[in-house]
């Protein structure tokens, strides 16, 4: 396994609500980025206010820390974490093989979904007081078929697709350095390596997809992911720059 990073921590708890909820609890205190990985939690929460299905030997985790800089800048860490997470599936199953990243940042297996990300922060007078990334990974178990809304990407497993066998403590181990190298090729270099590396590793790049939010839903092609993290699609009406939505495929 690689080596755990430097300057990050690392906390592990039995049970807890949320590893999200945690992080808000212990970032008035940190010192340094910390990794809260839970073995269990009895309210995951996903995006868009649904439930997390979380069953044991799957990976919920959350890495908190305080980034500084601007909140648009800090929300970029979703596609470093997706690249992370990308990186770290093609250490502990030896292929790139079947994988690739859904805007803004599941990871897909075979067509599936395989991990889902949900940031969450704060801050006052724009700044960001803490930001926090939850990671869901199905690394044992999917959730029923059944469980996602129609139109939605079935759940995959990593262990039923690929028959690696990984454990969330090894797992973490490898994302943790994974994640580790991203941060610091972003904080370097900015977020166009972080981009360019996130779009060679785009589900669905040059088709037609469907970007839905609560008003409105933009059939288009997806063309990129601009400079700031939008959504690109080339519609009937012209270029689409869409900052947030679910993207159906
Ligand atoms: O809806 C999604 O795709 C995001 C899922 C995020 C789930 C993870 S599990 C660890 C962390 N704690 C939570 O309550 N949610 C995130």
């Amino acid at each position: 396994m690689s080596a755990w990073p430097d300057g990050y921590g690392l906390r592990i708890l039995e049970t807890v609500d949320s590893t999200l909820n945690e992080a808000a609890r212990i970032a008035p205190a940190l010192q340094g980025p910390e990794w809260i990985l839970a073995r269990f939690q009895t309210a995951a929460r996903g995006r868009r206010g649904r439930p997390w299905s979380n069953p044991r030997g799957n990976l919920t985790a959350t890495l908190v820390m305080r980034p500084g800089g601007a909140p648009e800048q800090a929300a970029l860490r979703s596609f470093v974490a997706a690249l992370a997470l990308h990186d770290t599936c093609v250490a502990v199953t030896g292929r790139a093989e079947g994988l690739a990243l859904k805007w803004p940042n599941d990871v897909m297996l075979n067509g599936g979904k395989l991990a889902g990300i949900l940031l969450e922060s704060a801050g006052q007078g724009g700044g960001v007081s803490y930001l926090a990334i939850g990671i869901g990974v199905n690394l044992a178990e999917a959730p029923p078929a059944d469980s996602v809304e129609p139109g939605a990407l079935r759940p995959a497993c990593l262990l039923a697709e690929t028959g690696a066998a990984v454990t969330p403590d090894e797992f973490l181990g490898h994302l943790a350095s994974a994640y580790a190298a991203r941060e610091t090729q972003f904080t370097t270099y900015s977020f166009a390596p972080i981009r360019e590396a996130w779009l060679a590793r785009a589900a669905r790049l040059g088709e037609r997809i469907v970007a839905r939010t609560a008003k409105s839903e933009t059939s288009g092609i997806f063309r990129t992911v601009d400079a700031t993290g939008n959504l690109v699609l080339e519609t009937s009406k012209g270029p689409a720059v869409i900052s947030a939505a679910e993207v159906f495929f």
